[in-house]
């Protein structure tokens, strides 16, 4: 009764903006799939979402491969992703406080030198770790993996170019797309990415020098976290925004505007509602042309290295759909239903290359809810209560609606806001940055987004996210007891303030 319950939740949370619905139900997909012989199902790209559908479906019985091209486990997330910003985040971020931070501490260190060979080689040897540790989990759960690039010959068989030569075909009852992302180009082929002077994320993790000075194209999530590394590993970094706001989709206005200033403090520099027209490599350095965002005067801005962070684009190459009959909307997306099947009823998609926030969470969830659509008919995202993290420090944390969501949208709400200032927790920490906000609709108390910038923040919304999931009203989670002296304590009364009065402020 409850999955009933919850599909019909998550399909009424869609609201049919995200889905667009194809022919290919459940019940016809069943008629096609039993024609074939081979694995039940052959998930395509081993990131955070395949990997995931891949081990999921054999814990469920269904006999399964995974075709990873790139010759190690866990795609984007892992490899160029999630995992090496983050080493290079907290690494980056643990010098700066020795350096910056430790003396009001009372911890005097004398001669610290930044040693970036062996950080780089930290941030390697987790991502290693980790990408071992996914081939581990296949092996456990019988997951066949295939290394190769692979191709459809039709809706029930690939033809994969191994990695290690020849090719293999494969055939299955079912397949799951999730071939994730590629970091989109920039517009008009303007500024070409060298992965040198002139970088992708995937360059900015790997900067053999800290850049003297460093310009970061597009102040998104990761504009915000590769410049915060860089600045704090010593190059003076100014972001160049398009938009007015820097953090890119889905930040709370008024989280965005304090997340600028205390990124400001640090030594940032914002250019914002300014565009970037043209690059130009000269004597070891990289000229920028940039115009005011709605025409204007230009200017040059002068960098030893560039971050080109304007966003990333599905990525299907190679994959040859149209032998599959799979289609694909304007923005090169894999266009599926609500069950995440998509124009071809045993075909699903999940992840970065289909709709919806390009997050390795979100993949991961996806890539449970297809197989078990796959295996049993009904499966479960509710896409109201998917997270977001930016992990600078302050971290940013969200779910659900901003304040602009819901003035757009004309709901009336209640906003309760707590400083970590007047938390003991992070007094004790002198780390008091930041606030927790709460937005609860008028009426009713229902919490309809809850939006952190503080120290934190990325484990405290599982919090948020666990009450967005729940239903609950702020009440609720101002009588619930949080432990003292705990960051969490900001968060009790944030819902405090939201649904009567807080204590200590
Ligand atoms: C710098 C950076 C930092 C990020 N940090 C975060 C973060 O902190 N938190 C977060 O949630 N998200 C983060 N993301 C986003 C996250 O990495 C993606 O949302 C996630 O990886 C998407 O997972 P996926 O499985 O859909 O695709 P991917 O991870 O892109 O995996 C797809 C895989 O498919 C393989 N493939 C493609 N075509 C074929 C083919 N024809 N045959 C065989 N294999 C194929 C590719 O080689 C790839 O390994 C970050 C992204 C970047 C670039
Ligand atoms: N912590 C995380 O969860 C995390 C970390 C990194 C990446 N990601 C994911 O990776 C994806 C890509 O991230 P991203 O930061 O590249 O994209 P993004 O879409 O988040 O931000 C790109 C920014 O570039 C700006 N821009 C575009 N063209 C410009 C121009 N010509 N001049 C100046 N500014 C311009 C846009 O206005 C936007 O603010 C995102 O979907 C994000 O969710 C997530």
């Amino acid at each position: 009764m409850l999955q009933i319950q919850r599909v019909a939740r998550q399909n009424a949370s869609k609201g049919g903006r995200r889905i667009a619905v194809k022919a290919g139900s459940w019940q016809s997909y069943r008629g096609m799939a039993s024609s074939s012989e081979g694995y039940d199902v052959v998930v395509i790209g081993g990131g955070p979402g395949g990997y995931v559908a891949a081990i999921k479906a054999a814990q469920l019985g269904l006999k399964t491969a995974c075709v990873e091209k790139r010759g190690a486990l866990g795609g984007t997330c892992l490899n160029v992703g999630c995992i090496p910003s983050k080493a290079m985040l907290n690494n980056s971020h643990l010098y700066h406080q020795a350096q910056h931070d430790f003396k009001k501490r009372g911890i005097d260190v004398d001669g610290i030198s930044l040693n970036l060979p062996q950080m780089l080689k930290a941030k390697t040897d987790a991502v290693t770790g980790l990408t071992k540790g996914i081939e581990f989990l296949f092996k456990q759960n019988k997951v066949d993996y295939i290394k190769g690039s692979a191709s459809f010959v039709n809706a029930n068989k690939l033809s994969v170019d191994l990695l290690d030569g020849g090719k293999q075909e494969v055939d299955s009852k079912n397949f799951v797309i999730a071939t994730g992302s590629e970091v989109a180009p920039f517009p008009g082929g303007a500024i070409t990415i060298d992965e040198q002077q002139i970088v992708s994320s995937t360059g900015a993790l790997d900067l053999q020098k800290v850049p003297e000075k460093m310009v970061v194209i597009g102040g998104g999530i990761i504009g915000l976290e590769m410049g915060s590394v860089w600045s704090r590993l010593g190059a003076e970094v100014t972001v160049v925004e398009f938009l007015g706001s820097i953090g890119g989709v889905g930040i709370d206005g008024e989280v965005s505007k304090q997340f600028q200033r205390l990124l400001a403090k640090q030594g940032l520099k914002f250019k914002l509602n300014t565009k970037v027209l043209s690059a130009e490599k000269k004597d070891g350095k990289v000229y920028l042309q940039a115009e005011a965002a709605k025409g204007g005067k230009e200017e040059t801005l002068e960098a030893d290295v560039v971050l080109v962070s304007v966003g990333r684009r599905p990525y299907t190459d190679g994959l040859n759909l149209e032998a599959a009959g799979v289609e694909k909307d304007n923005k090169g997306r894999i266009v599926i239903d609500d069950q995440f099947t998509t124009s071809v009823s045993n075909i699903k998609c999940i992840g970065d290359v289909t709709f919806g926030p390009m997050l390795a969470h979100k993949a991961e969830e996806e890539g449970i809810a297809a197989v078990e659509f796959i295996k049993h008919g009904h499966g479960h995202v509710n896409y109201a209560a998917i997270p977001s993290v930016v992990y600078t420090h302050p971290e940013v944390a969200w779910v659900g609606q901003t304040e602009e969501d819901l003035k757009n949208a004309g709901v009336k709400y209640n906003i309760g806001k707590f400083s970590f200032s007047a938390n003991s927790r992070a007094k004790t920490n002198l780390d008091t940055d930041g606030f927790v906000k709460f937005l609860a609709e008028k009426d009713t108390d229902k919490i309809l987004g809850i939006h952190i910038v503080g120290p934190n923040a990325g484990e405290m919304i599982a919090e948020g996210v666990l009450a967005i999931e729940y239903g609950a009203s702020s009440e609720d989670v101002a009588r619930t007891c949080h432990a003292h002296p705990t960051l969490s304590e900001a968060f009790k009364e944030a819902a405090m303030a939201a649904s009567s009065k807080p204590i200590h402020m």
